[in-house]
């Protein structure tokens, strides 16, 4: 199972999958963790490319786009490897991060039809305002504008996905249609809320009941 979670910065995505891998291992279940970008050599270019002032400019975004296109068609191989068809992977974010930093919507989908759907996604909405507090300031994404408009891309994305979960149908995957595949969390509580929120969703996923809970 492929588990992605969404978020801008300082959303908690990184607090909450270490705590979610820890929980799902104690149940039993394998898990492996994804961090996009990687820290491949291209992953490295990226975030050395996040703090350059020109980084939200139409150009230099296409070009983001691309290398962060790049990055991830390199995980699919390890996404799809045998090895990992009885794991859970979770992933901190995914091609679903290109739709709403990037654009155009319609580039980015199409560079990315290779990506592999995920089977859950998680979108941890938080206040822009509580996220600027939370970020270093370092990447010139971490702006409230910036961060403004990113966040109601996510909300946008949720509300297209849910109605319509054959919008995002690609070549080599099918749209499993009695999952509610973009499920929004509230990131703006405490860290425990958050994850027992998270919980309630994966578990049902994973064949446990409500009560196995901790
Ligand atoms: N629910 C929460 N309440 C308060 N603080 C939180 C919560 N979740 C995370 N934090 C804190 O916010 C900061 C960012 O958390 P984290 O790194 O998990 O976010 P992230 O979504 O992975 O960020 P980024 O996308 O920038 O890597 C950390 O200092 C973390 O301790
Ligand atoms: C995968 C991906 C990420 N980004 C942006 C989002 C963040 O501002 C940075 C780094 O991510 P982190 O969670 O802070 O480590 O990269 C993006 O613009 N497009 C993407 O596809």
């Amino acid at each position: 199972m492929y588990i992605v979670l969404e978020g801008i910065d300082g959303a908690g995505k990184s607090t909450q999958i270490t705590v979610l891998k820890q929980w799902l291992e104690d149940s039993g279940i394998e898990v492996e963790t994804i961090l996009e970008p990687t820290d491949s050599d291209v992953g490295v270019l990226i975030r050395k490319m996040l703090q350059d002032p020109n980084a939200t400019k139409e150009n230099f975004q296409k070009a983001l786009g691309l290398l962060f296109a790049a990055d991830r068609l390199m995980l699919m191989d390890k996404i799809d490897n045998e090895e990992y068809c009885n794991k859970v992977i979770i992933s901190d974010r995914s091609f679903y991060s290109s739709l709403v930093y990037q654009k155009p919507k319609d580039w980015i989908t199409e560079i990315n039809k290779f990506a592999k759907q995920p089977d859950l996604v998680l979108l941890l909405d938080l206040d822009v305002d509580l996220a600027i507090e939370r970020c270093s300031g370092e990447d010139e994404f971490e702006k409230k504008s910036f961060l403004t408009e990113v966040k109601n891309n996510y909300l946008e994305l949720a509300k297209e996905f849910n109605g319509n979960k054959n919008k995002f149908k690609n070549n080599n995957e099918n749209i499993n249609d009695n999952k509610n595949k973009f499920t929004i969390i509230n990131a703006n509580n405490g860290p425990k809320k958050v994850q027992s929120d998270i919980r309630k969703v994966v578990a049902p996923l994973l064949g446990f009941c409500v009560s196995e809970l901790d």
